[in-house]
């Protein structure tokens, strides 16, 4: 599905990622994980087209992307959600998503968007995920007003909108309650069983990684030093260096 080979990445004089190899296969959850400052978001952006890397080759299902643009990557089918959800906070969530499928169905400029009026079709569509991701009883209300765990459903309302076959999620539990957290753990083992999704994931929270994840790598300082389940992971020697001796998704 998405596989790099020899990612090296530097800002300035600083190594950051230094010969990342993966491969992540259809349908699968391949979690990163590793302490603050290992690379993950930088990976991320890689995989995504948002930074460019130094070395190495992105390649999904099977065509070479490493010069693709992020907007050229979302339209072979990646979908992506930030550490700070990216929505539009002075428009309602019903306008956050129609505007998120106008532009899948047109494909075209965003303030040219926001005039258009909304077929049935797509105001239905609409509704359609604003309940999958439980927001109906919202729908009016601008992004701005809220709550943290809902302008990340929204966000993720906005990208299953754009029909993604991998979705790239970076810390989707970020700053969330327990509550929150695990709703969204829920919402998001449901979209990937609907929309037949494979997914990408960086996270802190372990009871996350272990709810969701299929395989996780663990990065630290920008190199990938484990690879495997979660039973793997948490049994692998360099790995519990790391967390010095913290349970691993002790779930
Ligand atoms: N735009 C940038 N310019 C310079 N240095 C950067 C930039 N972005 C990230 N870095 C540095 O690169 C390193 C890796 O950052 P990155 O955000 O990829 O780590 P991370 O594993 O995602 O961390 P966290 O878990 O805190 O989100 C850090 O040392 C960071 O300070």
């Amino acid at each position: 599905m998405i596989e790099c080979s020899n990612i090296y990445k530097s800002y300035g004089a600083i190594p950051v990622l230094k010969g990342i190899s993966l491969a992540v296969v259809q349908l699968e959850t391949f979690t990163i994980i590793g302490p603050n400052g290992a690379g993950k978001t930088t990976l991320f952006k890689v995989l995504t087209g948002e930074a460019p890397a130094n070395a190495g080759v992105v390649t999904f299902n099977g065509e070479n992307i490493t010069r693709l643009s992020a907007s050229a990557r979302v339209h072979r089918g990646f979908g992506r959600t930030f550490q700070v959800a990216r929505i539009l906070r002075c428009n309602s969530v019903l306008e956050n998503l129609i505007i998120a499928l106008e532009a899948r169905a047109r494909r075209s400029e965003l303030d040219r968007l926001l005039q258009l009026r909304p077929t049935k079709q797509i105001r239905d569509d609409a509704v359609g995920i604003a309940g999958r991701i439980s927001l109906l009883n919202k729908m009016d209300v601008p992004a701005r007003f809220l709550s943290h765990g809902d302008r990340k459903r929204l966000e993720l309302g906005v990208t299953l909108a754009l029909k993604p076959k991998i979705l790239m999620m970076d810390e989707p539990t970020a700053g969330m309650s327990p509550g929150d957290r695990n709703a969204t753990i829920d919402m998001i083992a449901r979209v990937k069983e609907e929309d037949q999704l494979t997914i990408m994931l960086t996270e802190h929270d372990m009871d996350v990684v272990a709810h969701l994840s299929d395989r996780i790598m663990v990065m630290n300082y920008g190199e990938a030093i484990a690879v495997g389940t979660l039973n793997e992971i948490r049994n692998n020697a360099a790995v519990r260096d790391i967390y010095l001796g913290e349970e691993i998704g002790d779930a």
